[in-house]
């Protein structure tokens, strides 16, 4: 018996860690589906536990959806003599990351156009709209017809609402969505398609061609039916992912976006 004994455990012992990788493996590419209130926490401690601003992680969030959107649609591959493209920012930090990505954008060779119709009294807002305008991005006084913004644009960039988005929207943007729930350009959403309901999506909404989901997507994420969903934010610690059992997925070499 005590000879057997060793050996058996010993298998099974080898068995349990076979299982416990693959297991893990497995759980590894489960990455998870934030809802509203986690996003918020994780929101609340990357600056208070973590020490980031605000502005830091907006530039790379912005940074994100201006690389993931080059990488879906490619100078070469846009249909309209002009790069143009329609970002439309909203009054919160998902507009600011609209405000960042235009500007990147611009850099990458696009002609991004800004519709930012509610801009909050605060100097990070300020400054990155004059970053923008001296990057020479013009800003639109309305939101065109959407007849107009399928004859002018490639592709239109929602950065209206993200993870804080609640209740019925409010005008402007309910008018807003309107027109985007018309155009036939593809539109390319910032975290959360605008105007869905976080957790539980929308059936009549928008359906964008794009998701870039930040951090991690949000649960809405899991009924986006569009041809690209990416992640992007490559900025979460080691010990926040533990925490909140993220699962996300390795970003390959230095890239700041994933598809998934
Ligand atoms: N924690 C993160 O991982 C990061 C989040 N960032 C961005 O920040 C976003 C969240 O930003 P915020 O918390 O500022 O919120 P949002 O940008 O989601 O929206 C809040 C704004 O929308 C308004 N609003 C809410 N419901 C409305 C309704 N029904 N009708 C009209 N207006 C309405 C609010 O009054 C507020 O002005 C994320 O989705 C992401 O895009 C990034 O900037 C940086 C990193
Ligand atoms: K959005």
């Amino acid at each position: 018996q005590r000879g057997t004994c060793p050996l058996s455990t010993a298998a099974n012992h080898h068995k349990q860690d076979c299982f416990s990788s693959r297991a893990a493996s497995t759980m590894a590419q489960t990455i998870k589906y934030l809802g509203q209130e986690e996003a918020q926490h994780i929101d609340e401690e990357l600056f208070s536990e973590y020490g980031f601003s605000v502005d830091q992680l907006m530039e790379l969030a912005g940074l994100s959806c201006a690389t993931a959107i080059t990488r879906a649609y490619p100078l070469t591959s846009l249909v309209k003599a002009r790069p143009s493209l329609l970002v439309i920012c909203g009054p919160g930090n998902n507009g600011g990351d609209g405000l960042v990505c235009a500007r990147h954008l611009k850099l990458f060779g696009y002609e991004p156009a800004i519709l930012y119709p509610k801009r909050p009294n605060k100097p990070l807002f300020q400054g990155l709209t004059t970053q923008c305008q001296k990057m020479e991005i013009p800003f639109l006084t309305e939101m065109p017809e959407a007849k107009v913004v399928d004859e002018a644009y490639n592709l239109v960039i929602d950065a209206i609402f993200g993870f804080s988005f609640k209740g019925a929207v409010r005008e402007p943007f309910g008018s807003i969505l309107d027109v985007l729930k018309k155009t036939t350009v593809p539109v390319a959403s910032v975290d959360i398609p605008s105007g869905w309901d976080v957790e539980q999506g929308s059936v009549d909404g928008l359906q964008p061609d794009m998701l870039i989901s930040l951090t991690a997507p949000k649960k809405s994420a899991s009924l986006f039916r569009g041809r690209y969903h990416f992640l992007g934010g490559r900025f979460v610690p080691p010990g926040l992912e533990r925490k909140y059992e993220l699962n996300l997925p390795q970003y390959p070499g230095t890239d700041c976006v994933l598809q998934l």
